[in-house]
Formats: structure tokens, C-alpha cells, sequence
């Protein structure tokens, strides 16, 4: 469903992703892994639309969305999390998933400041949406808590809400479990294979590598911007350039 082709971006004289090529299946778990500065952000602004890429294609079910903006790539059915959730702390959890739906599928925030009536009218779907998502993420008893409030676990569940309220086909994760403990690392595997079973691929960056290997049906490795290896954990777990690139002997 997403066909990345030899996609590159260059920033002034450093290729930050090097001709990269990959292929994700629908319903897939695909995790992207690297050392730092590997490229790895980059690549998912490239997928997602945040930024251009110097060469190469997105396809998106067979359709060519290089280059489209975030919130175009978003009606399309792309979505994204980033590594840090930047949610209003002061308001509630509804509202944040209220509010940031509409930031995810308009281009400008005029009709969220000035209120018009289309967006009066779209209210109630939009609500009804935003409960949806967090009955998914098992959030429904914290809607009426204060953002700022919640654990960082929770901040992850509302950054996956956040994500599914577009009605996403693909759901683009970076660092989903940063800064949790193990066990809060577990749930949200578990959500993020209950999303996978839903039909939605799944494609994510994340250091923890028990959790990637547990996890992922697929892996790309990517070093100094280039794909070095790609394929299923077992693979990736024998393969001496990911190795010695990446896990270091100890994974082997
Ligand atoms: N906007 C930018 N301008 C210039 N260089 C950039 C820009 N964004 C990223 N880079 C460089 O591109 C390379 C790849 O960075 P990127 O953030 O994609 O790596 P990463 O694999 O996500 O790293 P990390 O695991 O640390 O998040 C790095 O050398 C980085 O300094």
C-alpha cells in the first residue's frame, strides 16, 4: 500500500536519506531502525509530507502524493505521530483530539479561530470521532482530564488518538514508547498490533529493540542515510552489516 522509490534528501553538502527503496504491505507492523543520524526522522517527513524530498516517490496505493503537504496527506489517509506529543495542557483530553483533528485536516486555522458554520456543523462527527479514538487507545475515563495531567504513557495513548481520528489507512509512529517503563512498553504493543489487526499498516521508529523484534513483521535498517538491510526480525537479528552497524554483538 505505501511504495517508497529510491526516495533522497539532501540538506546542503549531507544526504541525510540516500536513494532509499522499500515496500509496506497493508495490515504490516514495519519498524525503522538505525543509529543516530541514521535518517530515520527524515525519512518519515519525507513519507508524511513535512518535508520535500530532493528525488525519488511516495506512492500511496498507487497513487503519486510525493511532496503533498501534511494535512493533504492526512485526508489522503496518512497520519503520524511525533516523538514528543505537543498537546494544549490546559485543556481536556477531548478537546485536544477535537481541536488537533481539525489541525491535522485543514490547511489553515482560520476556520478553527473564526468558528464558521461548516465547522459548527462538522462538531458532533468530530466529537463523535475524537470518543471513538480514545475508546481504541482505552483512554474513555480520562476525556474530561486535564492534558496536563496524564502520564507519559497516556500522552503516547492520546498521540495514537490523535493519529486515528483522521480515519487513517497508515499510521506513521515515531518513537511511540519513548520515555516509558517496560511494562507501559508492553500495552502499547499491544495497541499498536490491535491497530495493525484493524487494517491499518503500521510503520515506526523506535530504539527499543526487545519491543522492534517483538513486534515488527518487518524491518529497514538504515545507516548514514542508506537502507544497509531490510527484512524480518530473525533476519535482521543475524545479519553482520546490522550488527556491526547497529545491535553490536551483544544482539547477535
Ligand atoms: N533540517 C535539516 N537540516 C540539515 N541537516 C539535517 C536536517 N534534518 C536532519 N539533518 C541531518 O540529517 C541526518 C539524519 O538526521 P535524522 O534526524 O533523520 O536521523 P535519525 O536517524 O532520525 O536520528 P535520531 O535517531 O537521532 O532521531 C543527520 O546528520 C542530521 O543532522
Amino acid at each position: 500500500m505505501l511504495e517508497i522509490e529510491s526516495l533522497s534528501k539532501r540538506f546542503g553538502g549531507l544526504t541525510a536519506v540516500n536513494a532509499v527503496s522499500a515496500s509496506f504491505a497493508r495490515g504490516t507492523i514495519n519498524a525503522i531502525i538505525g543509529p543516530n543520524g541514521a535518517g530515520k526522522t527524515t525519512f518519515f517527513n519525507l513519507v508524511s509530507g513535512t518535508i520535500r524530498p530532493t528525488s525519488g516517490r511516495v506512492l500511496f496505493d498507487g497513487r503519486d502524493v510525493t511532496g503533498l503537504r501534511a494535512d493533504q496527506a492526512a485526508r489522503l489517509g496518512m497520519a503520524r505521530t511525533f516523538q514528543t506529543t505537543a498537546l494544549f495542557d490546559t485543556a481536556t483530553v477531548l478537546d485536544n483530539l477535537i481541536v488537533g483533528h481539525r489541525l491535522r485536516t485543514r490547511s489553515t486555522l482560520v476556520d478553527v479561530i473564526l468558528g464558521t458554520n461548516r465547522l459548527r456543523d462538522e462538531e458532533r462527527i468530530c466529537r463523535e470521532k475524537a470518543r471513538a479514538a480514545l475508546d481504541f487507545v482505552g483512554l474513555s475515563h480520562l476525556e474530561a482530564r486535564v492534558a496536563g495531567d496524564i502520564s507519559q504513557e497516556e500522552r503516547k495513548r492520546v498521540a495514537f488518538a490523535l493519529a486515528l481520528s483522521t480515519d487513517p489507512t497508515l499510521l506513521l509512529l515515531d518513537e511511540p514508547a519513548g520515555g516509558v517503563n517496560p511494562e507501559e512498553t508492553d500495552g502499547l504493543a499491544q495497541l499498536i498490533r490491535k491497530m495493525a489487526k484493524s487494517g491499518l499498516t503500521v510503520c515506526l521508529i523506535e530504539h527499543k529493540m526487545d519491543m522492534i523484534m517483538n513486534l515488527a513483521d518487518r524491518i529497514l535498517v538504515l545507516n548514514y542515510g542508506e537502507k544497509i538491510a531490510e527484512g524480518t526480525p530473525a533476519e535482521i537479528r543475524a545479519n553482520p552489516a546490522v550488527i556491526e552497524a547497529y545491535l553490536g554483538t551483544e544482539h547477535a
